[in-house]
């Protein structure tokens, strides 16, 4: 059927280029909605930038860190009372520790996004430090246990508390409330050298803990949720950004064509005629127009019926679509005129193309397709840039609209001196049967 690359493709490469900025527009401007503002609320007031959320994880992470430091400090009593002997040892490997978790403070400060893996170099960290001064101590065993018990609740337990849910984090609690109090119970201290040796740093464990786990947990899982929302959110703004665009070529084809023929629509060719009477201009080709005026449509319609006089005007247009090459351009310009544009053509070969067209009009062929003959009246014309000078499309149209009227009033005049019946005749010249 239509050919052409430049039937379809120039105003829809205009309107989907159109398209594609609206859709950009569309997500920049996205507002979430209220429902999503309270998720956002909660989880933190940035926390759909990824950048922002991992900050937050900074900030708790750094307060994790600062109570371990607290934590390690609060044994100096402890080694000051129970170990003498090893007093300045156990000083120098807690200001090391101290030093080393202070590293990992600025280690995730300076990467927010790989805060945990400090996390884990300063439990690590604490670990040994705990199990080296459990070492020195006389009752080993109760001390490893016991700075075991408060190193893994700290930095295992709570972080692994945060990624898990509600009832996970309250049992974990709970447990550690069990078996520290187990271990009240059970120990070779009373409960005021328990508290004296360490039990600051376990008192604060057990305090924040909670707190920090909800912190954390709320910030995960609201994370998490929104997370899915705005994905969510995104699959419903891409797919009616694809129906949008669907519709868009849909309407952008109704902009541009004729219904009844699917021929490009007036507008649709006097933009083409512009963009190639520009570039005949500058590359100095040649370009031809025609104008072609079905003859006595209004005689068929009033003898025969609308139905054959739409037959007649879709007839015209299949054979300009069949007899056109895929550069030139046929639109349908009103009820029975037909606007031809024909880049890079000369006045000669305009003619013998023309001539083609009046010869397929009245062939027997279209005969037998629509049941009577058919002719048009045609005016061309071609605008030689090479030796006209200043030229328009309004110029170009009237000089092919002066020899087309000049046809048509020579088929009048036909028509009126020989009046015949409208019936089906093998004559090729329409005027003969109306
Ligand atoms: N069937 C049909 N008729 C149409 C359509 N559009 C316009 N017409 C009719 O076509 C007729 C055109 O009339 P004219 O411009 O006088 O042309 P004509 O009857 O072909 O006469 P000449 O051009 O002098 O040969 C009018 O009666 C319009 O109502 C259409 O889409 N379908």
């Amino acid at each position: 059927m239509i050919k052409p690359t430049m039937l379809e493709s120039r105003p829809m490469d205009r309107s989907s280029r159109m398209n594609i900025a609206t859709d950009t527009d569309e997500r920049r401007h996205f507002q979430p909605s209220p429902r999503l503002e309270v998720l956002l609320l909660l989880a933190d007031y940035k926390a759909y930038l990824p950048k922002a959320e991992h900050c937050q994880q900074a900030r708790l992470n750094a307060v994790f860190l600062l109570c371990s430091i607290w934590g390690i400090l609060s044994y100096v009593p402890f080694d000051y009372l129970m170990v003498p002997d090893h007093w300045m040892a156990l000083s120098i490997g807690r200001l090391m520790l101290v030093l080393l978790l202070l590293g990992c403070l600025l280690w995730q400060h300076r990467r927010p996004r790989r805060t945990e893996r400090a996390l884990l170099v300063g439990a690590l960290g604490a670990e040994v430090f705990f199990g080296w001064g459990a070492s020195l101590i006389d009752t080993p065993l109760a001390f490893l246990s016991w700075n075991l018990n408060v190193a893994v609740a700290v930095f295992v337990l709570l972080p692994l508390a945060t990624v898990w849910r509600w009832a996970n984090m309250l049992a974990h609690n709970l447990f550690m409330v069990v078996v520290y109090g187990l271990f009240f119970l059970g120990s070779p201290f009373s409960l005021s050298e328990l508290v004296q040796y360490g039990g600051t740093f376990l008192l604060v464990g057990l305090t924040i803990s909670p707190f920090l786990s909800h912190v954390r947990y709320v910030n995960f899982t609201q994370s998490a949720r929104l997370r899915q929302e705005l994905t969510q959110r995104n699959q419903e703004l891409v797919a009616a950004n694809e129906q949008l665009v669907q519709k868009s070529k849909v309407l952008t084809h109704l902009a541009n064509h004729d219904v009844m023929t699917n021929l490009p629509n007036r507008r649709c060719g006097m933009v083409f005629l512009q963009e190639t009477m520009t570039a005949s201009l500058q590359e100095k080709h040649p370009l031809s127009l025609l104008l072609i005026d079905v003859d006595n449509l209004k005689g068929i319609n009033d003898t025969l019926g609308h139905h054959y006089g739409d037959r007649m005007i879709c007839h015209v247009a299949s054979l300009l679509v069949e007899l056109l090459d895929e550069h030139h351009l046929a639109c349908r310009t009103g009820g029975d005129e037909f606007l031809v544009v024909m880049p890079n053509t000369d006045a000669q070969t305009c003619d013998r193309w023309c001539l083609r067209l009046t010869e397929q009009l009245a062939s027997d062929e279209s005969r037998e397709n629509l049941g009577f003959a058919v002719s048009a009246s045609v005016g061309t014309t071609t605008f030689e840039p090479s030796r006209e000078t200043l030229f328009d499309v309004d110029t170009l149209i009237q000089r092919a609209d002066a020899k087309m009227y000049h046809h048509k009033r020579r088929a009048r005049q036909r028509r009126t001196t020989r009046p015949t019946k409208l019936v089906y005749s093998q004559d090729s010249d329409i005027d003969k049967v109306v």
